[in-house]
Order: C-alpha cells, then structure tokens, then sequence
C-alpha cells in the first residue's frame, strides 16, 4: 500500500508548520524524512497518518483520504508519533497482549509472540515491569514494541532513535529494514545517519530533506 501527500501544508493562525510539500512513499518502500528542527517533519507525518487536516493538498493512505477516524485506514497503519498512552497498573507484556487481543492475533500462540515481540527489541526480561518502572531509553524501545507489535501495511516512526544507544539504533533500524522487506511501506522523521543508511539500501528507498518555512521564505527573497 503506497502513501502520498500531494502539495500538503499546515498554517495555524500567522504559523507555517509545514510549507507545501509532495512525497510518495511506494508501496513497500522506506521513505526517511530529514530536515532540521522545526522543519516540519513531525507535522507532515501527522499529515500522512490522518491525524491532522491539511490546510492545503491531501494525503492518501493507499487510495484512501489519509482520515484516522476511517476504519480501513486505522487498520493499515501503525504509527508512533508522540507518546502512546500506557496503563500505569498494566505491565509491559500485558499491553501486548491486550494489543494482541484487539488486533484479533490468535490467542493461543499469543503468550510466545508477545515474548518475541518484547526480545526482537531487546527488552525481553522487562516483560513484568510496569511503564513507570523503565529508563528512558527502555521506555522508547517498548514504545517500538508496542508500534511493530500490531498489524500493519504501513509503518509511520517520529524519531524512532530517540534517547537510544548506538547499539539500540542500529537493532531498531534492521527491524525496520525487516518490516519493508517484509512488504511494509515505512516513513520515518529522523536525525540519525545510522537508521537512515541502515533502511534506506533498497532501489525504492528515499531520503527527503524538509526546509523549514522560514528558511524557504528567506531562499525565496534572497533569489528574487
Ligand atoms: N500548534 C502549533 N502552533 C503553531 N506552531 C506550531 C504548532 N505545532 C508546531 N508548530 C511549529 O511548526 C513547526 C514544525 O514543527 P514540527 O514539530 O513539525 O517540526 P519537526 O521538523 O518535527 O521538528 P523536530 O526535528 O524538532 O522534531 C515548528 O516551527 C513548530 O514550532
């Protein structure tokens, strides 16, 4: 399933989040969207992902309008853009499992895939833990857990890099490159040149560098 935004912008009140931008993230490819702080990477994915209205243009999730409250779209795509909410009395493996459950995954086989899904993050002996009771660091990999745990055609990270080691980046970014070989179509906002090399190897795979707003305006002057 590809994903589009055709000529998106968002502009709230006098702000330009995000200037006027087009990207096509073919189906089963990785798209990494780069850019400095600010820049307008987190809105875009916002944009792509149906949680936010464009102010211009529009975005598409395969054919679909990019619309969160859609069912078929919410079925395709796994996100992690902001903090998910978590259960402060549910541990670790528990979410997972009530993941499992809503996504429909087969409760017998639940308990093993639900293990698997913790340790492919490194975070196998942690399953007892409550949220509170995790680094930082180890709270974004059970975010991740949590993202790459559901089904999904469409996989959508903002800075999957966040507060990891170098170690941790690198496992992150062979799961993500696993996820598109598999088939899955990838965006990511991300700083880290490591996960970028590492899931952008493939003939279909992009880098797209966002200007910020501000930046365009001055190049604009500057050159007329
Ligand atoms: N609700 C809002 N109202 C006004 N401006 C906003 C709002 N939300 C974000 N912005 C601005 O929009 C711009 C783009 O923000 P965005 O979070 O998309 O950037 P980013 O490229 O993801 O940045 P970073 O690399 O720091 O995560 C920023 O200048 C930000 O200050």
């Amino acid at each position: 399933m590809d994903v589009r935004a055709e000529d998106v912008s968002k502009v709230i009140g006098p702000a330009t989040l995000l200037a006027p931008v087009s990207v096509t993230a073919p189906s089963g490819s990785c798209l990494v969207l780069r850019g400095p702080n600010g820049s307008g990477k987190t809105t875009l994915l916002r944009i792509l992902i149906g949680m936010l209205p464009a102010t211009t243009g529009q975005a598409f999730v395969g054919d679909a309008p990019a619309d969160e409250r859609d069912p078929a779209v919410r079925a395709a795509v796994a996100a992690l853009v902001g903090a998910p909410a978590t259960y402060r009395d549910l541990t670790l493996r528990d979410h997972l499992v009530l993941l499992d459950a809503t996504w429909a995954g087969d409760a017998d086989t639940s308990d093993d895939r639900v293990a698997s899904a913790l340790s492919d993050l490194g975070i196998g002996d942690l399953g007892g833990r409550f949220p509170h009771e995790l680094s930082s660091g180890q709270t974004q990999l059970f975010r991740l857990a949590l993202t790459l745990f559901r089904p999904g055609s469409v996989l959508v990270l903002d800075e999957p890099e966040q507060r990891l080691d170098t170690s941790k980046r690198t496992l992150v970014a062979d799961l993500i490159a696993a996820r598109r070989d598999a088939g899955t179509t990838v965006v990511l906002a991300c700083h880290d040149p490591i996960i970028t090399e590492l899931v952008t190897g493939g003939p279909t795979d992009q880098v797209v560098d966002l200007v910020a707003a501000e930046a365009r305006a001055e190049g604009q002057g500057h050159d007329g």
